[in-house]
């Protein structure tokens, strides 16, 4: 009989011959709980006991440490948060503080961390199972490289603070290396799919914004779920590395909802992907926290990398929400011989310190509601208003037009208002730039190429994701945003006042600019209602896009960028999106030799040094296999140094008159001896731009590569069938190759800007010295 039983049947007892007083009963009742609960204790010091001697611990115990430190944790993060209605961010300050006074220190302080393995044992040595799972000894012997993606800058210099921390502060074995996701990274899945073999112990860093418009995070995001989802390719890539952990910033006070929800998204794909996670995700709020937080989450980062204790690990790959913990004491032993390298710690032995860990990984995991929510986001608006791209394109010249087009007027345009002569379209094929638009319905592109004057700030992505606005809302756009940069320019002087007033009645449309404009669902409607205005259309596209290309209608000039003649170098020119980006511009190249053979076709070669001006005899293969009526070489232009916009090019990379003009004769030597029928047609030396076109332009020993516009919009109402030599008209004398002339209108004034400047200032300085004497 115990204690308790005892005491209650004296309690019985004392009832019965006291007659019924209380008072003398309510005394024993409460000597009985009192032994109750010694009872108790008791019996749980047994319990534990046997369960460490039976080498297990019960894992409803460990989950209950685990929910009882994460609402202690929670409840430190509630008083020290500053921000309100984040329901998952995580304090990390609460995790990996080295020298604290947190209450979780506190608690750990006072009892000895349970690190217990499988058969009871203590470790010998606490080595991670995360390290010993790559095979490495410390942290500190990392590959370490940290990504980044920016639109305004922030998580570019907190990458940056991170990288400096890294590189100066700790003593890593290996520098760490610093990529923008966007213009460093060409192919994501160099990193995502195949891990560098070639850098043992990787871990991923990877700092992150949000934006809730459209933004370069959705591609990325995109392609993490679809390597996912690609049966091609290994499910779990990322278990390759070490280990990874994801910052985020963003801004919890205009946000609350999707505050950092793409980072959270970022570290959830990541562990779906097979990747450990090894530090808490860090949500920082730039209104709020800004710097100084990211400074703590880097340093307490930097801490984490010197301390080899080890990690629990949570199943990421079945389980978003985190809940899965690793069963604690599962065999982490170094005479496990059961280690198979298996991701997230799917089946590891796991060592659990529950006390340091509990609640960093409940916080870290991506809650699943929260995140499958902000999945099912609503259809973007490629460029919104309120968009740093918006900013970006506008503050560069563009006006948006509706969501997801823009127009510009270009300097030729600006240069032939003031009679000072066109772009070398009017050499070519007689456009008069200054009643030319330059206007595109997409701005995104599905390529990144390094020549682009884009600013790394274009939307980009292989299929239409976003809203579509209707091709009349565009086509009236266009025309007036084109409208109003022409009135701005009366005031201009030199303008032409005839020019002025014919630049209101556009006559040709150049759909490039930049961006993809046969990515647009409705490009034949919108092709069709200019052609209706009697508005030529040039449309160029980038050889991505096979299907829509071969579904596109009539256009007066096809283009076709070639950027490059091998697989290698248009991969290094274009950085394409598509993987099979080379069979895609085989597959076009195809098309324009069969169903749009009826157009009057151009292959446009961009030069850059350094990048594609080798390899003439795979450009004339390309020739052969597209058969383009046109070809139109042109040496890239300088649009920004490296450092802002993400554009590698230097001045080094922009090729020479000369070496542009001896590409072309080696271009068209290697197309002769191939017995196809091209020679040089013009040039136009002040666009360092040359063309080369099939010798059925030549017509009675006359160039004839000008277009009868006329004729062109006469054979189109007509419905009859016609091609690319039935609307041509004859090329002027001075636009001929290796003429006196180079292409430049004698009827224009010449206008060197250099030559002009000098003769100012040599003006003012004779009027100084006369005002002198
Ligand atoms: C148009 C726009 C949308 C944004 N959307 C979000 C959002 O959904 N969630 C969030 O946490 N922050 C959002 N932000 C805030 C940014 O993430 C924050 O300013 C961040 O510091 C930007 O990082 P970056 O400078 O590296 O581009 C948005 C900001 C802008 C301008
Ligand atoms: S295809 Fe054109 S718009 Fe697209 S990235 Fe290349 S140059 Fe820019």
């Amino acid at each position: 009989m115990g204690v308790s039983s005892f005491v209650l049947v004296g309690a019985l007892f004392i009832y019965l011959v006291s007659g019924g007083r209380w008072t003398l009963v309510s005394l024993v009742v409460t000597v009985y709980f009192l032994a109750k609960n010694l009872e108790k204790r008791d019996g749980a010091s047994s319990e534990r006991h046997d369960n460490v001697s039976s080498g297990k611990i019960i894992a409803s115990v460990a989950a209950a440490k685990v929910a009882k430190v994460a609402k202690v944790a929670t409840a430190a993060t509630a008083a020290t948060t500053t921000v309100a209605n984040v329901p998952n961010e995580v304090d990390f300050t609460l995790s990996f503080k080295p020298k604290s006074n947190l209450l979780s220190e506190r608690i750990k302080a006072k009892r000895v961390p349970k690190i217990i393995n499988a058969k009871g044992k203590k470790p010998t040595k606490s080595l991670s199972p995360t390290l010993k799972s790559v095979g490495s000894n410390s942290w500190l012997n990392s590959n370490i490289i940290i990504f980044y993606t920016t639109l305004t800058g922030s998580s570019q210099r907190a990458a940056e603070k991170l990288y400096q921390k890294l590189s100066n502060d700790i003593n890593l074995t290996n520098k760490p290396k610093l990529l923008n996701l966007d213009d460093d990274v060409n192919d994501l899945d160099d990193y995502f799919v195949n891990v560098p073999a070639d850098l043992p112990n990787l871990v991923y860093i990877l700092v992150l914004p949000s934006y809730d418009t459209d933004s370069p995070i959705d591609y990325f995001l995109e392609t993490l779920q679809e390597t996912f989802n690609d049966f091609r390719v290994d499910k779990y890539p990322l278990k390759k590395l070490a280990g990874f952990s994801v910052l985020g910033v963003g801004d919890s006070e205009s946000w609350p909802e999707r505050f950092c929800y793409q980072a959270k998204l970022a570290d959830k794909w990541l562990g779906k992907l097979g990747g450990r996670r090894i530090f808490p995700l860090g949500t920082i709020c730039m209104k709020t926290g800004g710097d100084n937080r990211i400074e703590e989450w880097i340093n307490l980062f930097a801490e984490s990398l010197k301390d080899d204790t080890p990690i629990t690990l949570n199943n990421n790959r079945n389980n978003d929400d985190g809940d899965d913990i690793e069963e604690i004491g599962s065999d982490n032993d170094n005479d496990n011989d059961n280690d198979n390298d298996s991701g997230s710690g799917e089946s590891e032995g796991t060592l659990v310190d529950v006390e340091d860990m509990g609640k960093m990984i409940r916080e870290s995991s991506s809650d699943s509601s929260e995140v499958d929510i902000m999945e099912r986001r609503e259809i973007k608006e490629m460029v919104a208003k309120d968009s740093p791209t918006y900013k970006s394109l506008t503050k560069q010249g563009y006006t948006v037009v509706g969501s997801h087009s823009g127009v510009k007027i270009c300097r030729w345009t600006k240069s032939a208002l003031r009679g000072r002569g066109s772009c070398y379209k009017f050499a070519f094929y007689g456009i008069k730039s200054h009643l030319c638009m330059e206007t595109t319905p997409s701005l995104s592109c599905s390529n990144k190429c390094v020549f682009c004057w884009r600013h790394g700030t274009n939307p980009v992505g292989t299929s239409w994701r976003w809203q579509v606005d209707g091709p009349e809302v565009i086509l009236k756009g266009a025309l007036e945003g084109h409208y109003k940069k022409i009135k701005q320019m009366r005031g201009v002087p030199g303008v032409v006042a005839e020019r002025f007033n014919e630049a209101f009645t556009v006559k040709h449309c150049a759909l490039s600019l930049v961006g993809e404009p046969i990515f647009y669902p409705y490009i034949n409607e919108f092709v069709e209602m200019l052609h209706e205005k009697h508005i030529s259309s040039f449309l160029v596209c980038n050889a991505q896009h096979p299907e829509q290309l071969n579904a596109l209608g009539k256009v007066t000039q096809l283009y076709v960028s070639i950027d490059a003649s091998t697989r290698d170098s248009l991969k290094k020119v274009d950085r394409p999106l598509f993987k099979d980006y080379w069979e895609r511009l085989l597959k076009c190249l195809e098309i324009l030799k069969t169903t749009q053979a009826h157009q009057r076709t151009v292959f446009r070669l961009t030069l850059v040094k350094g990048f594609n001006m080798t390899d003439v005899n795979e450009y004339a293969d390309l020739v052969a296999r597209g058969q383009p009526s046109l070809i139109e070489i042109k040496g890239a232009t300088f649009c920004g140094s490296s450092s802002g916009n993400g554009n590698p090019l230097t001045m080094q990379n922009i090729p020479f008159y000369q070496e542009c003009q001896q590409f072309v004769r080696n271009l068209n030597q290697e197309l002769q001896k191939k017995g196809f029928s091209y020679d040089i047609a013009c040039e136009h030396a002040h666009s360092c731009c040359i063309l080369i076109a099939q010798t059925k332009f030549k017509i009675n020993n006359k160039w004839h590569t000008h277009i009868n516009y006329n004729k062109f919009f006469q054979l189109l109402e007509s419905g009859d069938k016609f091609n690319d030599l039935d609307y041509v008209s004859e090329t002027p004398d001075w636009a001929y190759w290796e003429s006196q002339e180079g292409g430049f209108n004698p009827e224009d004034t010449k206008y060197d800007r250099k030559t002009e400047k000098a003769k100012n200032k040599l003006a003012r300085e004779q009027q100084q010295q006369a005002d002198l004497i």
